[in-house]
């Protein structure tokens, strides 16, 4: 089934740029003496024009971490070629073009916040101003405070407030927001809109469908180390089908559910008593297939939500640890 999806359209003027990210048949293997190689990324075509906001959408073991350090310059492909900004990663990144939020660490508890910011501004050629930074990742109300007293959610904002120092054009994070309540979420969000908003091209790696689909212009799902749809929220929605299809099975379902399990299209099957939840790219079939062979009753179609589309596409996919080696047949870098 191919999801994959026009991207939406970059920022006018973007055509004579080079785009922000350009990878092409990533892979990326890593091997351990004395342990199978794990192959965490199988081939990954991605181009990002600047300007754009894309979530890396994924379940554990996907890749996004490893596709995000690749642009980084934190670690080199086994195959394929990564283009940041026209440049290598490690160069794009050495001349403060590209800035990153991580999951954890790299933060010194006994400084205070601004105290962290100026430490860091004072490694940069050219920083922003600090007290500017501070304000934009909504921290001035925290500057005095040690940040060993600062909750997850507050160092969080303080790592963007120092990936900000260099003035990026582009800005990758992962699972930027991992750990936080709601509201810390909601807090951290608010900040990078308007930081969006002014046109920096933003990377993000996350597990929430609803940080997806409420930030990202576009998402790009990856599942078992490839992409397996990308698009608009609303692209993915109606490419994926995204419907399930809900009804009441006479006598024992067992014998339905292998029937269904066994069709290709078909991405889940739930049973709950008599009642059996299918869900598939073609709702019509199924419908079809439940009312007129297997005398199903009470039946629904339910359309559409970016979650559904989720379990559609990835649905069984396995991380791509699990998946068999194929690495021998990585293309040269
Ligand atoms: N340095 C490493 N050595 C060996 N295996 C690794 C290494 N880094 C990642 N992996 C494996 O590669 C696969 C992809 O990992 P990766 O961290 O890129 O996925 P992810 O999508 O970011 O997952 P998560 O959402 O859990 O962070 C996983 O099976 C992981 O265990």
């Amino acid at each position: 089934m191919d999801l994959t999806t026009a991207a939406a359209p970059a920022r006018p003027g973007a055509a004579d740029e080079p785009p922000a990210v350009e990878l092409r048949g990533l892979t990326k293997t890593f091997r351990r003496a004395g342990q199978p190689p794990v192959q965490a990324v199988r081939g990954i075509d991605l181009t990002v024009p600047q300007g754009q906001v894309v979530a890396l959408l994924g379940p554990n073991g996907a890749g996004k971490t490893t596709t995000l350090d690749v642009v980084l310059g934190l670690t080199e492909p086994s195959g394929g070629s990564a283009r940041v900004l026209g440049q290598r990663p490690r160069a794009a990144v050495d001349a403060g073009r590209v800035s990153a939020v991580l999951q954890s660490g790299g933060l010194l508890r006994d400084l205070s916040v601004r105290e962290t910011v100026q430490v860091i501004a004072s490694t940069f050629e050219r920083p922003r101003p600090v007290d500017e930074v501070i304000e934009q990742a909504g921290l001035s109300d925290l500057a005095g405070r040690k940040v060993g007293k600062c909750s997850g959610g507050e160092q969080q904002r303080l790592r963007f407030a120092l990936a900000l120092l260099p003035d990026p054009d582009l800005l990758v994070l992962d699972e930027p927001t991992a750990g936080m309540d709601v509201a810390a979420r909601r807090a951290f969000w608010a900040t990078m809109h308007a930081d969006a908003d002014a046109g920096r091209t933003v990377i993000f790696a996350t597990h929430y469908l609803e940080e997806a689909d409420a930030f990202a212009e576009r998402i790009v799902m990856v599942a078992g180390g490839r992409v397996v749809a990308d698009g608009s929220a609303e692209q993915i929605r109606s490419r994926a089908s995204g419907r399930t299809v809900s009804a009441d099975l006479p006598g024992d379902p067992a014998d339905v559910v292998r029937r269904l399990r066994a069709i290709d299209d078909v991405a889940d099957v739930q049973v709950q008593g008599d009642r059996v939840t299918v869900a598939a790219g073609d709702s019509d079939a199924i419908a079809w297939l439940l009312l007129s062979d297997l005398g199903a009753r009470n039946l629904e179609i339910s359309s559409g939500s970016l979650e559904a589309a989720f379990l559609t596409i990835t649905g069984g996919a396995p991380a791509a640890a699990d998946l068999p080696d194929d690495s021998a047949k990585e293309p040269v870098a």
